[in-house]
């Protein structure tokens, strides 16, 4: 187990690349269990959920090949394995097994998955896209089973717009016979990337992107190559960065219309954003305004960067208002801004902020993945060392972390714990 340290105060200079979307990969990855012949896919970020998907679709009999930056899924020989426990348990996105090895399968055993811990994470959503596919499922000792003689086109409804239920639901469908449409889809880039990926492989989808999906069911789905599109939460975690402590930073390799929420709150906050075709430009001033932030659907402001936003509220002068309507519990990372001496209070659903005084460096402990962001956020503008436990939650989002903020000049190392440190870590986690 590893622990970061980070010396604030040191400004943040120069250029970072964007890695590929976590939040695409997770899900292209399970979508090649579907094609009958080799997926290929590019700009993959070197995140550890990467490595526990790859690992799952080796459990299911399939080969892989990672090298650099692309992932060679090899699907001929895969078969609907159980993998009711284990690394299912890892990660949240090993959801998406169950939408495509139903898909390719008509029937799966996949334990209940794991993630960031943020308050209940249902996935009625998904099931209930599932049973309207005509699947019958259940749920017993900790895994769900899946299983269907066929899987019929049907209309579903989302009573909850979810990335992950509209995900699952397209990857069950494109081999359904008949036409699927799903209503009050969710509209992320991240699903468009997925429907991409499909449509190359031969699947019929139109509409992804609105609320409105229709997929006409094909009874083949083919190898092909794709490269992820740039990852908007890290771009926008390092947007924040460079927001709190930044000089002059360029954060290339983004599509800014994905950033759009962001960049219009840091403006707000009088940080200088100067949006290019593939980049961003952005240099943080002494004193910053506050600002007050709902979490939402897409294009709306991203949960995602709601912690990582938090810190950087701690430096603006005054009162500010965070509330996340997509996880209402993400409010963790707070105790541990608290010991750094932030002044943060959380109400139901809403943080309050009263900003201005400075951050002290202190012993952190990340909770979740953004939650590890927000404390990176801290870290860079705190006095003194912040020491930071909890890394693989970190891990399993942000690609080569230390080397990037040490090339925008960010004084930041890594050392492995002690034994009397693991045995705290392990008491408090
Ligand atoms: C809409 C949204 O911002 N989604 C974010 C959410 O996706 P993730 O896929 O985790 O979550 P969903 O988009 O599925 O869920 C959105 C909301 O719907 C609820 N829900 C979801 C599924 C379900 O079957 N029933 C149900 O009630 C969830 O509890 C949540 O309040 O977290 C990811 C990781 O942090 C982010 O990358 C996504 O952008
Ligand atoms: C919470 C996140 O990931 P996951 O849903 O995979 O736990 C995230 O990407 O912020």
């Amino acid at each position: 187990m590893d622990k970061l340290l980070i010396e604030g105060g040191h400004p943040l200079e120069g250029t970072v690349q964007i890695s590929g979307a976590k939040n695409s990969a997770v899900a292209l990855i399970p979508a090649a269990i579907l094609a009958d012949s080799t997926v290929t896919i590019d700009n993959l970020p070197d995140i550890s959920d990467v490595g526990t998907l790859a690992d799952l679709l080796e459990e299911i009999g399939g080969k892989t090949e990672l090298e650099d930056d692309t992932l060679v899924i090899h699907p001929e020989n895969m078969f609907a394995m159980p993998i009711p426990n284990g690394k299912v348990k890892k990660l949240r996105a090993s959801y998406y097994m169950m939408g495509a090895m139903l898909g390719k399968f008509k029937k799966a055993v996949i334990g209940l998955p794991g993630g960031c811990n943020l308050g209940p994470r249902p996935i009625d959503q998904h099931i209930k896209g599932f049973e309207a596919l005509g699947a019958k499922i259940s749920n017993e000792h900790g895994a769900i089973y899946l299983q269907a003689d066929e899987l019929i086109g049907a209309r579903i409804y989302l009573d909850v717009i979810s990335v992950g239920a509209t995900i699952n639901i397209m990857l069950a469908a494109v081999k359904a016979k008949g036409q699927t449409i799903i209503e009050n889809a969710a509209k992320e880039p991240e699903i468009i990337d997925v429907a991409t990926l499909l449509t190359s492989m031969g699947a019929n989808i139109k509409g992804a992107g609105t609320n409105v999906i229709r997929i006409d069911g094909v009874d083949e789905l083919f190898g092909c190559r794709h490269s992820i599109i740039p990852d908007r939460i890290e771009a926008g975690t390092y947007m924040i960065m460079a927001a709190a402590v930044g000089k002059g930073v360029t954060v290339d390799n983004v599509i800014p219309m994905h950033l759009e929420s962001l960049s219009s709150k840091l403006r707000e906050m009088d940080v200088v954003v100067e949006a290019g075709d593939d980049s961003i430009y952005i240099e943080s001033k002494p004193t910053l305004d506050p600002v007050d932030i709902k979490t939402l659907v897409y294009p709306g402001f991203a949960t995602d960067l709601q912690q990582p936003f938090t810190s950087l509220l701690t430096k603006s002068v005054g009162a500010s208002m965070v509330t996340d309507t997509i996880y209402n519990a993400r409010f963790k990372h707070i105790d541990e801004l608290r010991r750094m001496g932030a002044s943060i209070k959380v109400e139901g659903r809403t943080a309050l902020v009263n900003g201005g005084s400075a951050l002290q460096g202190a012993k952190v402990r990340a909770s979740d993945l953004r939650a590890g962001a927000s404390l990176v956020v801290a870290g860079l503008m705190a006095d003194g060392i912040t020491e930071i436990t909890g890394v693989d939650h970190i891990d399993r989002g942000y690609a080569s972390l230390e080397e990037k903020l040490k090339g925008l000049g960010a004084k930041i190392w890594r050392e492995t714990l002690t034994e009397e440190e693991v045995e705290e870590e392990i008491r408090s986690s």
